[in-house]
C-alpha cells in the first residue's frame, strides 16, 4: 500500500518518514500553517532517496506558479487541490511530473484515478489539512483505481479505515502532529508501523 506523509517541515521529519518506509513525503507550497517556500522545501527534498516520491502540494495557484515552485523545490510529483482542468495535468505531465489530483467525496469531480490524466487520486475532506474525516456515506460512487484515502487519519484509526474502505493508499498530515502544523516524529513512526499491516 502507498503511504504518504504530508506537511513535513524539518529534516528529522523527512528522515523519520523515509526510515519508516513512507512511499511519499509532501511539502505544502500553498496557504497553510504548514507552508514552506520552495527554497525551504528544496533541502528537505534533497534528503529523500530515490524510490520515495517528493510531492509539492498546491491549491489554487496558477499553472505558471505551480511549475516555478515545484521546480525550485526539487519535487518530482505535483498534487493539485484546486479543481484544475485536465489540460493543467497534461501540461505538468509534459514537464515530467508524476501527478496527484485531490478532491473530496461531494465535489462532483470524477472519483476514478486517472480521469484527468493523474497517476493517483486523493479523496480528502472538503477542508484539506484540517484533520477532519469524511463519511463513506457521502461517496456518490465507489472510487476506482489508484485512489488514496486522506482526511483525519491517525495511527489509531488507519487500520480500521483501510479495512473498511480498501483504498490503494493512505495520506496523513494532522494525525501525526502534536499541535496544528507541528509534526511529532514519534507519531510519524507509529503511523507507518500501523500501515505496515497492509504492506507486503
Ligand atoms: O495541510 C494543509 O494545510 C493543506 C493545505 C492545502 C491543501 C492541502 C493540504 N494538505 C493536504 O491534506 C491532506 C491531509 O489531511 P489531514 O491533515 O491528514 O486531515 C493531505 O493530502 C495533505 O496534502
Amino acid at each position: 500500500m502507498y503511504v504518504k506523509v504530508c506537511g513535513l517541515r524539518k529534516p528529522a521529519e523527512v528522515e523519520a518518514a523515509v526510515a519508516g518506509g513512507a512511499s511519499a513525503v509532501g511539502f505544502i507550497l500553498t496557504t497553510s500553517p504548514r507552508r514552506l517556500s520552495p527554497a525551504e522545501a528544496r533541502p528537505l527534498a534533497a534528503l529523500v532517496p530515490p524510490g520515495v516520491a517528493k510531492v509539492a502540494v498546491f491549491r489554487g495557484e496558477s499553472l505558471d506558479e505551480v511549475r516555478r515552485a515545484a521546480a525550485e523545490a526539487g519535487a518530482d510529483t505535483v498534487q493539485l487541490h484546486g479543481g484544475e482542468p485536465p489540460e493543467a495535468f497534461a501540461a505538468l505531465r509534459a514537464d515530467g511530473y508524476r501527478l496527484i489530483r485531490a478532491t473530496s467525496p461531494e465535489s462532483g469531480d470524477p472519483l476514478t484515478a486517472g480521469a484527468y490524466g493523474e497517476d493517483m487520486l486523493i479523496i480528502d475532506s472538503p477542508r484539506p489539512g484540517s484533520g477532519e474525516r469524511w463519511s463513506p456515506d457521502s461517496l456518490p460512487e465507489q472510487p476506482a483505481g489508484a485512489w488514496v484515502l486522506s482526511g483525519g487519519l491517525s495511527p489509531d484509526n488507519v487500520v480500521d479505515a483501510v479495512t473498511a474502505l480498501r483504498p490503494w493508499g493512505v495520506d496523513v498530515s494532522s494525525g501525526v502532529e502534536s499541535s496544528r502544523g507541528v509534526k511529532d516524529v514519534g507519531l510519524i513512526e507509529k503511523f507507518l508501523r500501523a500501515s505496515d499491516a497492509f504492506r507486503g
